[in-house]
């Protein structure tokens, strides 16, 4: 089991990219870890596959301290990084056996599992050109497949999903629940969360360098605020304040506002949205079942990083548009 404990990283003193990081992360499990930009994600990942030392904490795989053993730790880990995959010059087929066979896979092995990981991941028709001519999302592909030819114990991916076309990220995401089939420990950072929600078994909220919170995807969706959502676009910038009881505090992005409700005033908020669109001051409005993303950016904005900045949170709100 890969087991990470109080876990900090300083780049700069007294200045944490992440702090008091603990995770565990069993074999045949996927732990996704969510966050914005600059949350310490990718910080996370370095430490744990030996890149960067941690400041403080401790990582373990199975026991054997990787803190104290980084060459262990990029033996037992395999790492799919954010940045593309060195692909100057040699072709997808050339690159994942070749890391197949640095990583100690027999010369067959290599060979047969390279040419099974491009046909699964629906890249056979570009095994063989060269790096140069090959699309982002190919590129990426080919990373995934580097990565996962020979894993270690842990299989760690930085946004695997990058500019992979949506049939080709649900080829992908099978990949990824293979890896974990197959008793590997899966370790994976995404922005995708309506993706996540579907592919992981659980899942490990980061902001700012802390986790806020951690669980399976049922059990994050149960910290919801209200079983279902209203969605607003405004037509204008004007600022809209719910003139219906709500569940929580509204979201607000640009013209978009999001307020969480319950089934029991969903009429009452239909009948509203109804009247703002008659009145002209939103575009369009929807009611849906509340989705994980909307419990991510509800902890995201409660901890006062979603960015607007002009008191949208606040469910009075300020300068009332009435219907
Ligand atoms: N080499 C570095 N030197 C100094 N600061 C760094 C370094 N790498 C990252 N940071 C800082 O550490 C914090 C966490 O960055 P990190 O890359 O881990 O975030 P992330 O969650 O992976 O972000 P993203 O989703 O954008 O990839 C950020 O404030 C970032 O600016």
């Amino acid at each position: 089991m890969l087991w990470i404990h109080q876990l900090r990283k300083e780049y700069k003193p007294g200045e944490p990219a992440n702090d008091g990081i603990s995770l565990q992360v069993r074999p045949g499990q996927v732990l996704g870890l969510l966050g914005h930009n600059g949350a310490g994600k990718t910080t996370l990942i370095n430490q744990v596959v030996g890149l960067l030392r941690p400041t403080a904490g401790e990582i373990t795989l199975d026991g054997h301290d990787l803190v104290a053993n980084p060459a262990q730790a990029r033996r037992s880990c395999a790492l799919m990084p954010q940045a593309h995959a060195p692909l100057d010059g040699v072709t997808p087929r050339q690159a994942v056996e070749t890391i197949g066979r640095i990583r100690g896979a027999p010369r067959a092995r290599a060979r047969e599992r390279t040419s099974e990981l491009l046909a699964e991941l629906g890249i056979e028709e570009w095994a063989d050109t060269i790096g140069e001519r090959l699309s982002g999302g190919v590129r990426r592909l080919a990373a995934f497949a580097m990565a996962a030819v020979r894993p270690g114990h842990v299989v760690m991916l930085d946004e695997p999903t990058n500019d992979v076309d949506p049939v080709r990220r649900r080829l992908l995401w099978g990949q990824v629940r293979v890896l974990a089939e197959a008793g590997y420990a899966v370790l994976l950072v995404t922005h995708n969360v309506a993706e996540a929600e579907r592919s992981v078994d659980r899942l490990a909220i980061m902001d700012r360098g802390r986790i806020v919170a951690k669980g399976t995807p049922a059990e994050l969706r149960e910290r919801a605020v209200g079983e279902l959502r209203l969605e607003l676009l405004a037509s204008d910038a004007a600022s809209i304040a719910p003139k219906i009881p709500t569940a929580g505090p509204t979201q607000r992005t640009g013209r978009r506002y999001l307020m969480p409700i319950t089934g029991a005033t969903a009429p009452e908020a239909l009948a509203w949205a109804l009247r703002l669109r008659e009145a002209g001051t939103i575009d369009e409005f929807s009611i849906t079942p509340t989705s994980l993303e909307d419990v991510y950016v509800g902890l995201i904005a409660s901890t006062g990083e979603n960015g607007n900045g002009d008191g949208a949170n606040d469910p009075r709100g300020s300068g009332v548009v009435a219907a």
